[in-house]
């Protein structure tokens, strides 16, 4: 077997950004001139390995170029520099309906969509039942697929996606449109693929989804190869990028805090109340930066009560860390209040009056 599912090698992908609004040809002879337009390289001079059993995110901010390089790795884009090499079958689940024809029915598209997947018609014949029973779709197989919502539109073209037992599964962010469920079964069958030694490459802007799923990465920004390798270090350079440290915590942050809290997860939040500070959230809990105390680090559930209020307008900054008793409920001071989150529970917020 080898070592190295998918191979890319100086990769560049361009598109043609017209100048002019309206494009057709009829409006091009109306106006007597040909429209104008300019080269834009989405990808230029990207190289890097894919290895085989792998599950590896490609992460980067808007418009930085991962849905051009999936789609060039599931050859419906052709690049127009450099090339790709991969080892076994490739499946792609891309954007929501693709590969679909709105009239036919979900039962035609399964055939439809397998057999652009590479699927003879034998083998969607044998797993037809399978891919129905994964996909939920149930009596409405045979309802045109128009009539679908996008979640169903999802499910269905996953399911035959992952029937194709392919060796290398390319699959961009829209797994997120299914609900709780589906996501909770797509995770296991990603599992169950990388249990088989499957490789799978795979967008995604949540990088809890990225830590949790993947073990390698590569970090693109506006169509170049920022880094590559171990999911953990290539998350925390891209963090780095969009959470920049507040010049106040740096030196709080050192070896060992960053060892206790990971790499910045939010943006700083500026505190105007008494004389002022700044807290961040990061990986694994907060630092904050106050004029009274300096600066200090604040544990696990302070995230817990980020998510709760949505920021720390009403409590200020924590004054310790946080109290975890033994049934696991936890209770932490604020500047202006208390937190107490009992086990499994709805965090509480008391504020001082
Ligand atoms: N068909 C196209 N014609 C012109 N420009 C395009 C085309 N497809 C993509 N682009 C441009 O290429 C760049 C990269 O787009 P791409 O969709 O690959 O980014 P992305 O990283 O997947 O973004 P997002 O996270 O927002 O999904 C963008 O600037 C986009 O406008």
């Amino acid at each position: 077997m080898n070592d190295v599912a998918v191979r890319v090698e100086g990769l560049g992908k361009k598109f043609r950004l017209y100048h002019e609004r309206n494009q057709s040809l009829k409006s091009a002879i109306m106006r007597r001139k040909i429209a104008e337009y300019e080269d834009f390289w989405a990808l230029r001079d990207v190289s890097f390995e894919v290895p085989t059993g792998s599950t590896f995110a490609l992460i980067g901010s808007n418009g930085s170029g991962k849905s051009t390089l999936l789609k060039c790795l599931a050859r419906i884009l052709w690049p127009d520099e450099g090339e790709i090499t991969s080892h076994g079958r490739v499946a792609s689940l891309l954007e929501v309906g693709s590969g679909f024809h709105p009239e036919l029915s979900g039962r035609e598209n399964i055939y439809l969509n397998g057999s652009i997947l590479g699927m003879s018609r034998k083998e969607v014949d044998r797993k037809f039942d399978d891919i129905v029973d994964f996909s939920e779709i149930g009596k409405f197989i045979d309802q045109p697929v128009k009539s679908y919502s996008s979640g169903m539109y999802v499910r269905l073209g996953f399911s035959v996606a992952i029937h194709v037992q392919p060796d290398v599964l390319v699959v961009d962010e829209i797994l997120a449109v299914g609900d709780a469920a589906f996501q909770e079964k797509s995770r296991a069958k990603f599992d169950e693929l990388h249990d088989q030694g499957k490789t799978v490459i795979l967008v995604s802007h949540s990088m809890g989804t990225v830590l949790e799923m993947c073990d390698q990465a590569a970090w693109i920004e506006k169509g170049s190869l920022q880094s590559v390798g171990p999911v953990k270090d290539v998350a925390a350079d891209y963090t780095y990028s969009v959470f920049p440290l507040a010049p106040e915590l740096a030196d709080a942050y050192d070896d060992a805090r960053k060892k206790e809290l990971g790499w910045p997860a939010s943006p700083i939040h500026p505190i105007a109340a008494h004389g002022g500070g700044v807290v961040q959230g990061f990986q694994r809990g907060a630092l904050c930066w106050s004029s009274h105390a300096g600066s200090f680090s604040v544990k696990e559930p302070i995230r817990s009560f980020f998510n709760a209020v949505g920021g720390i307008e009403e409590l200020g900054w924590p004054l310790e860390d946080a109290q975890v008793s033994t049934d696991g409920a936890v209770a932490q001071r604020f500047q202006r209040g208390t937190i107490d989150i009992p086990p499994n529970g709805i965090p509480r917020l008391a504020p001082v009056n």
